[in-house]
Order: C-alpha cells, then structure tokens, then sequence
C-alpha cells in the first residue's frame, strides 16, 4: 500500500506520515528532507540555491540515507529548499530514489508536496492535509523557538505566507491537492485528532478498493 501525504509548510503532514507509517507497517519518507538537503548543500559550499546547474549536481549526487532531519530544520534552509525545488531539472533528479523507495515492500507513507499529483499518482490513499496559514505558522513558531529564542511569530507567518505562494505558483509539480484526495484540515484537531481522522480516512479508502 502507497499512502501520498501532500500539504503546505506545518500542516502537521510529517507528524501524521510517520504515525500513519507506524500504525499500518509501512515504511516513511519525508520527501522535504531531500530538498532541504539540497538547499543545505548549496548554503554550506557558499552557493547560491538559484544557481541552477550546481543545484542539479548537488540533486544528482545526493545521498539520501541518513539525512538528519533535526539538522536540515529551520527556515532558512525551508527557504533554500523551496528555491531549489522550482528547478524542474532538481525535481526531475530526485523522482526516480522517491518512486523507488515507494514501491519497495510493504509499502510506504510519503508526504511532500507533489507525492499524489506526480510522484505517487497511483497511490491508494491520498491526504492534502492544511491548516490556517496562523495556525501553522503558531506551530512552527514553537518549533522555531528551540533554536533561536528570540525568532518572532510575525517573522515566521511570513516565511510560511512566501514559501506556500512560491510552491504553489511555480510551474512544475506546484502544491496542490490531487482531484481523488481527502482533504484534512487540522486547524482545529490536535495531533491525536487529525490522526484518528486520517485512520479513518485511509480505512475508507481501502474499504473502496
Ligand atoms: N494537528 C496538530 N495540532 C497541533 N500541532 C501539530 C499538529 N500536527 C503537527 N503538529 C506540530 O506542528 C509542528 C509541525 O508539524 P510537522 O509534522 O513537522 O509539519 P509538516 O511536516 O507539515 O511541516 C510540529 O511541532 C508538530 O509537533
Ligand atoms: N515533495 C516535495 C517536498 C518538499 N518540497 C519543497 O521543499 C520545501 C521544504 O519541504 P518540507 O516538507 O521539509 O517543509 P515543511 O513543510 O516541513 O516546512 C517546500 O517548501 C517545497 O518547496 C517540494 O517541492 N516537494
């Protein structure tokens, strides 16, 4: 079974992805991570993430074992990633290791951005899972905080405003929900909410199948 978790920044769409992986038996790929990672490579050399060519190279080259998501958090490198995933030819370089690691058995939850319009348009189970920009921006405040105390919410609505409006108007696999998924919007349910409706969600899914 492939489930494809799609959503804006913050949405609570990892959370939901790793739970969801857990409780079903199947494997999770947070596909964020791997652009992260580029954004991260190119910040780390002194590049620029909207230098094109270094970008794919960096796409091209990336392993992606072992990312280590607490050191690919925060907003800049959320800020590069979302750069380097404008690039048709970055995406284009990362979609054959994210197909792969789908199918691969038992299975698998992925959640990103384009996991059921592109890369997963097979999936059995599709989520858009959003929120209010406030209320993702008030979650992601409280992430942003462990790393620098001092990190403004206004600051962080705002991030959050500018990287929905690049990943939803660019025009390769934009961010948007697949025609056949259920939208979950969790701006009124706890982590332990959204998850019980996702279950649900997925339940009646398969019970369609
Ligand atoms: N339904 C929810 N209600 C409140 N907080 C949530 C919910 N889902 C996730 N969170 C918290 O919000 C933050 C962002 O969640 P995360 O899963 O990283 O979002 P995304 O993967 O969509 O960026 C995390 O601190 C997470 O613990
Ligand atoms: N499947 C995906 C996943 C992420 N991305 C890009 O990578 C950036 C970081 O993704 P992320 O999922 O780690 O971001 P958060 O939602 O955790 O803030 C996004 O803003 C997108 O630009 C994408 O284009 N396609």
């Amino acid at each position: 079974m492939i489930i494809a978790i799609d959503g804006p920044a913050a949405s609570g769409k990892g959370t939901l992805a790793r739970r969801l992986a857990r409780h079903f038996g199947l494997n999770h790929l947070d596909t964020g991570l791997l652009y992260r990672a580029v954004g991260q490579r190119l910040r780390a050399a002194g590049l620029d993430p909207a230098d094109e060519a270094a970008a794919v190279r960096m796409a091209e080259t990336l392993d992606p074992t072992g990312l280590d998501p607490e050191a690919l958090s925060g907003s800049a490198v959320g800020e590069a990633a979302s750069v380097v995933a404008a690039i048709p030819a970055v995406r284009a370089a990362l979609l054959d290791l994210q197909r792969r690691f789908a199918h691969t058995p038992p299975g698998a939850v992925l959640d990103g951005r384009d996991i059921g319009t592109v890369v997963c348009p097979d999936a059995e189970v599709k989520l858009f899972v959003t929120a209010s920009a406030e209320t993702r921006a008030r979650r992601r405040h409280v992430d942003d905080l462990r790393i620098d105390p001092a990190t403004a919410f206004e600051t962080v609505l705002a991030d959050i405003q500018k990287r929905d409006d690049r990943d939803s108007s660019r025009e390769v696999a934009p961010l948007a929900a697949a025609e056949d998924a259920a939208v979950l919007d969790t701006t009124d349910l706890d982590a332990e909410g959204a998850f019980r409706a996702a279950v649900a969600l997925v339940e009646e899914a398969m019970a369609l199948k």
